[in-house]
């Protein structure tokens, strides 16, 4: 007899169902087509869950002059941010290897800004396998928002 617990269609991820997590993961993959990195070939695809439920894309930006490129996780939260969005409950990231790419540090603090340290990171491989971290797991002893005095968030 399968329990709530023990069903694997019901048993939840970091508050996600499977359907959940499933699609997050395919939405990740698919924004790998809006890729733009003629340079380095390595497309990373990213996706959001809003707390309203709306999933937002984004996907790495290179650049002819190489360090201005954009990665995906800074492109969908700043496109996330500029639509009003500043609550997170998941973040899917998809890239065309395996075992799967984790998020740089400078995108781990760009998370860090918007996000709870217990939020959820699914990071798809290409075989479509995903492995699942904290954001506090990836950046420990962290530095964010808190620590300065109460920013103004209308600013
Ligand atoms: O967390 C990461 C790490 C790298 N990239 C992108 C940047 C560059 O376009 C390509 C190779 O580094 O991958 C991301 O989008 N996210």
């Amino acid at each position: 007899m399968s329990t709530a617990d023990s069903d694997p269609t019901t048993t939840r991820s970091y508050g996600l169902t499977p359907a959940e997590v499933k699609n997050l993961g395919q939405q990740a993959t698919a924004a790998k087509a809006l890729s733009y990195s003629p340079y380095s070939k390595f497309r990373v695809g990213c996706a959001l869950l809003c707390d309203d439920g709306e999933i937002v894309l984004g996907a790495n930006i290179e650049n002819a002059s190489y360090p201005v490129g954009v990665c995906a996780e800074k492109a969908a939260l700043s496109r996330a941010c500029l639509e009003g969005q500043r609550k997170f409950l998941a973040i899917a990231v998809s890239t065309d290897i395996t075992p799967p790419a984790s998020p740089c540090g400078m995108c781990r603090q760009f998370i860090r800004e918007f996000c709870d340290l217990n939020l959820p990171i699914y990071m798809w491989d290409k075989d479509g396998n995903y492995v699942v971290k904290t954001l506090e797991e990836l950046l420990p002893m962290s530095f964010g928002p808190e620590h300065l005095k109460k920013p103004d968030s209308s600013v």
